[in-house]
């Protein structure tokens, strides 16, 4: 099971992370993405799904035509991890 990051160590991996947004409960990072249409859209998360399946890690997602909000955390430990920022590096540089 991964390991939850808490204190400094998670305020070091967030401030390294653009445009994510840690949630009230600090439990959850989200990120808004717009693209040009649905095609796009549901390419970008055609590729983060494969990613998902490789680091056994998924998102939890809400599309609507060109948008995809996304939400990080790991269940299993009841708030981020290393998962997580694997995760959200990997879509932010789709993003890019
Ligand atoms: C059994 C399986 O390994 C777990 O349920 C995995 C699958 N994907 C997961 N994804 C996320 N985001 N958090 C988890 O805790 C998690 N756990």
């Amino acid at each position: 099971m991964s390991k939850k990051l808490t204190g400094d160590v998670l305020t070091q991996n967030l401030a390294a992370l653009e445009g994510w947004h840690l949630n009230a409960d600090g439990s959850a990072i989200s990120h808004s993405f717009r693209f040009a249409d649905f095609n796009a859209a549901f390419g970008f998360m055609s590729r983060i799904a494969l990613m998902a399946e490789r680091l056994d890690h998924h998102p939890d997602w809400h599309n609507v035509y060109n948008t995809v909000n996304i939400t990080l955390s790991t269940h299993d430990v009841g708030g981020l991890s290393d998962k997580d920022m694997v995760l959200a590096r990997f879509i932010s540089s789709l993003a890019a």
